[in-house]
């Protein structure tokens, strides 16, 4: 397999898609993500791949998704090992834009905003997160949108249940010519959900953030309260709970657990913020 083309400008991609689309490429799939890929983003790659005759991934980490005092500055870049991973999947382009090219203006006047369903939850604890994360995904979406007879789909984890739904909402509410496809949770071995942000934690802090998943598989299971859900998380040494609340996944309002509803869980494990999700 080749390697992926790189585009690092905006002018530069709408090319390299262009010209895919004059060639045949007759669908198109964009995996956006923030880099330091690990296998729960290469899943979603494969399927990309797999789905769309042009598989795009995005490696951006945003700035305006992240709050102040949290980990802009020290999140994983390691765009090299990310593009050789994607190599192996297939993947036709990388964007990987700087920040000066995404924003050159600084932070956009105009901006999506997320509204009540952004503020709670995750938005509670990371006001402003959702509106960035938003804001950045729907110029991707204007960047790429291959135009009319060429279906584009954009691929979403379920690990990030609160996003997912938000992205189908901007999807409806602006409509954006793409289709929202979302994809499982990808486990550890031992359940722990992958994620960029467990290369901060210690070997100790990874056997402790098995918590999460083991909660919510009890929990899943009726074995525990929504109660004593809590209580187990929050006596895990080094681990803070943010949240552990059952929800309707169509809107995310609070329910008792019961068939059918969601239980999302945020937790601090050590400094690093974790969250995890699962259907009872
Ligand atoms: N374990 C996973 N299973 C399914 N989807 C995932 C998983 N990890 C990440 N994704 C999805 O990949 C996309 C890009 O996510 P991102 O680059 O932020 O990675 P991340 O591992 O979630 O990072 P972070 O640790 O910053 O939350 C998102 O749609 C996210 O939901
Ligand atoms: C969707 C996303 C790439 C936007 O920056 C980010 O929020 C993420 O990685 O989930
Ligand atoms: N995976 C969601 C991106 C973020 O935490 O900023």
């Amino acid at each position: 397999m080749g390697e992926p083309v790189v585009c690092t400008t905006v002018a530069g991609l709408r090319e390299a898609i262009a010209q895919r689309v004059a060639g045949g490429a007759e669908s198109l799939g964009l995996l956006p993500t923030m880099g330091a890929l690990h296998r729960g983003h290469l899943e979603i790659a494969r399927r990309t791949r797999a789905e769309n005759d042009l598989a795009v991934v995005s490696v951006f980490v945003n700035p305006l998704q992240f709050g102040p005092g949290e980990d802009y500055e020290s999140y994983p870049r390691q765009l090299e090992q990310d593009v050789a991973l994607l190599a192996r999947e297939g993947v036709d382009l990388v964007f990987a834009p700087d920040v000066r090219e995404m924003y050159p203006d600084g932070t956009p006047v105009v901006s999506v905003t997320s509204g009540a369903a952004g503020s709670i939850l995750e938005g509670a604890t990371r006001p402003g997160h959702f509106d960035g994360a938003l804001t950045v995904v729907s110029k991707l979406f204007t960047i790429m949108a291959p135009g009319p007879g060429v279906p584009f789909r954009a691929y979403f984890g379920e690990k990030d249940a609160q996003q997912l739904l938000l992205m189908q909402r901007m999807v409806r509410d602006l409509d954006h010519r793409v289709e929202i496809r979302p994809v499982p949770i990808v486990r550890s071995p031992e359940g722990l959900a992958l994620s960029s942000r467990n290369q901060y934690l210690s070997p100790e802090q990874a056997g402790h953030a098995l918590v999460l998943h083991r909660t919510l598989s009890a929990l899943a299971a009726g074995e525990l309260t929504l109660e004593q859900a809590r209580r187990r998380v929050a006596a895990e040494p080094d681990v803070r709970l943010d949240y552990l609340v059952t929800v309707d996944p169509a809107n995310l309002a609070l329910v008792e657990p019961a068939p059918g509803t969601l239980a999302l869980v945020a937790a601090w494990v050590g400094p690093t913020r974790l969250i995890d999700n699962m259907r009872i």
